[in-house]
């Protein structure tokens, strides 16, 4: 070893060095310059795999694409490592789809992020690579191929690649769930006759819905059960889909329910007027040109002449033309029911009493749920939603309200209409109780 005295004098070293560098760069170019293009990148990768066999890291690669398809553990990756940023990160990148709530933030090229999963160190880079390659009208197109590095110690690769990756996956939609605004999907009928798409607005949640407490939150662990259960529906048999019938008079929130399980569920919803729908062969197309995890609905079911009842459907020469029960029940529960993963099916009806008994049968719509007038947990709801004013506040006037819904029918549309009337609590709770007072008395 040198002792400081024994050092040779600065001038000496940097001279040595600069030396050692022009050595280097000298051989480098002779290498380049004298081997043929093989030979350079056969050196290249042994001492690469050299280097790796003495270290003791894997390097994992995860390329954007495979050329033809996007790689999704390169985008999930890209969502997952978003929310792992660090005060050492020191660019990311925003993006604000335009039918999309949030922002969407996601790491920069060469930032590097250390992530923890299970005591394990996982480090990650993004970095980008030119790639060049000759066109078939043989010009020569360059492109950019993004890719994860993701370095561990080489002892973990098991648990990371069978716990860890599948973890980022996860992780990954369930952000992209978060991240998602609800859409609302109906038939174009005056252009394409398909799909077209706007965001859902609607306001509505399992909390602002006014039924009946203990319905309500039976509904929720349902929707909730479902949502849970997709190895428990491979493993019995069962197409991954669940029917719900809601019944009841119109303005008791049978729509608002839709949107409170979409908007909870973060499912897209496909409205579809079977009344605009020619025949089952459009049904179907239009059917399995819905995406999973989305909610099918078919409002007043029993207003679609062609499908109220079965009688008939199978005379006249043009029974294939029109739509049928039948063709609907076939999606519902036949082979083309099987199309797709976590949907929803959801009938609404005003007059339960006019559906076809093959429509009721048990195991067909697998819930019924009756929306009613409403109730006095009904009317809290609305009032606390409406006036934000809790039964303890207005007890009076809450007592007299209990008492009149005991005797008169009015809908939640109703009453919130008269909710709406103004700000002041109690004004509109006085005007609320005449206006129950009259109609009990009519
Ligand atoms: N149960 C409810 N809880 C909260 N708000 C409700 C409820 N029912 C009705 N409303 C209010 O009334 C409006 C109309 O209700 P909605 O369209 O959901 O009723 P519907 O039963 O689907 O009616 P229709 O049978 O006419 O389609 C809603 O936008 C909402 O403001």
């Amino acid at each position: 070893m040198y002792s400081y005295q024994s050092l040779p004098p600065p001038k000496t070293i940097l001279s040595a060095a600069a030396s050692l560098t022009a050595s280097a760069l000298l051989f480098k170019t002779i290498a380049t310059t004298l081997l043929p293009t093989d030979l350079t990148n056969y050196l290249s990768s042994s001492f690469t795999t050299l280097f790796h066999r003495l270290s003791a890291h894997l390097t994992v690669v995860i390329p954007d694409s495979d050329g033809l398809t996007p790689n999704h553990l390169f985008q999930a990756a890209n969502l997952y490592l978003g929310t792992k940023l660090s005060p050492s990160t020191h660019r990311i990148k925003i993006n604000k789809p335009e039918n999309e709530h949030d922002l969407i933030i996601t790491v920069d090229r060469n930032q590097h992020i250390t992530d923890t999963f299970q005591n394990i160190t996982c480090k990650w880079v993004l970095k980008t690579e030119q790639l060049e390659f000759v066109n078939s009208n043989s010009n020569t197109v360059r492109s950019e191929q993004k890719f994860f590095e993701l370095s561990f110690r080489n002892t973990h690769k098991e648990t990371v690649i069978k716990q860890y990756l599948p973890h980022v996956l996860k992780t990954a939609e369930h952000i992209k769930a978060q991240l998602k605004a609800v859409k609302l999907h109906t038939v174009d009928y005056s252009g394409t006759d398909y799909w077209s798409s706007v965001v859902l607005n609607h306001p509505a949640t399992f909390e602002t819905i006014a039924m009946d407490n203990e319905m309500k939150a039976w509904i929720l662990e349902d929707v909730k059960l479902f949502v849970k259960r997709k190895d428990y529906y491979r493993r019995v048999g069962k197409a991954w889909k669940r029917g719900y019938l809601f019944y009841g008079p119109p303005g008791t929130g049978k729509s608002s329910l839709v949107a409170a399980m979409a908007n909870y569920l973060k499912f897209d919803v496909y409205d579809l007027d079977l009344r605009e729908v020619q025949c089952n062969s459009d049904l179907r197309r239009l059917l399995i040109g819905t995406k999973n995890r989305s909610i099918i609905v078919i409002e007043d079911i029993d207003c679609n002449v062609g499908v109220q009842s079965r009688e008939g459907e199978n005379e006249g020469p043009d029974k294939d033309d029109k739509i049928t029960l039948s063709g609907l029940l076939n999606f519902i529960d036949g082979l083309w029911s099987s199309c797709g993963d976590e949907r929803i099916i959801v009938f609404t009806t005003n007059h339960k009493e006019r559906l076809d008994a093959a429509l009721l049968r048990p195991g067909r719509m697998d819930v019924h749920v009756e929306m009613s007038y409403c109730t006095y947990d009904g009317f809290k709801i609305l009032a606390s939603t409406y006036l934000q004013v809790k039964e303890d506040e207005k007890l009076e006037h809450f007592q007299v309200v209990k008492e009149a819904l005991k005797k008169v029918k009015v809908t939640p549309a109703e009453i919130a209409g008269e909710l709406m009337k103004g700000e002041d609590a109690e004004i509109v709770l006085q005007n609320l109780t005449r206006w129950l007072q009259l109609k009990d008395e009519s």
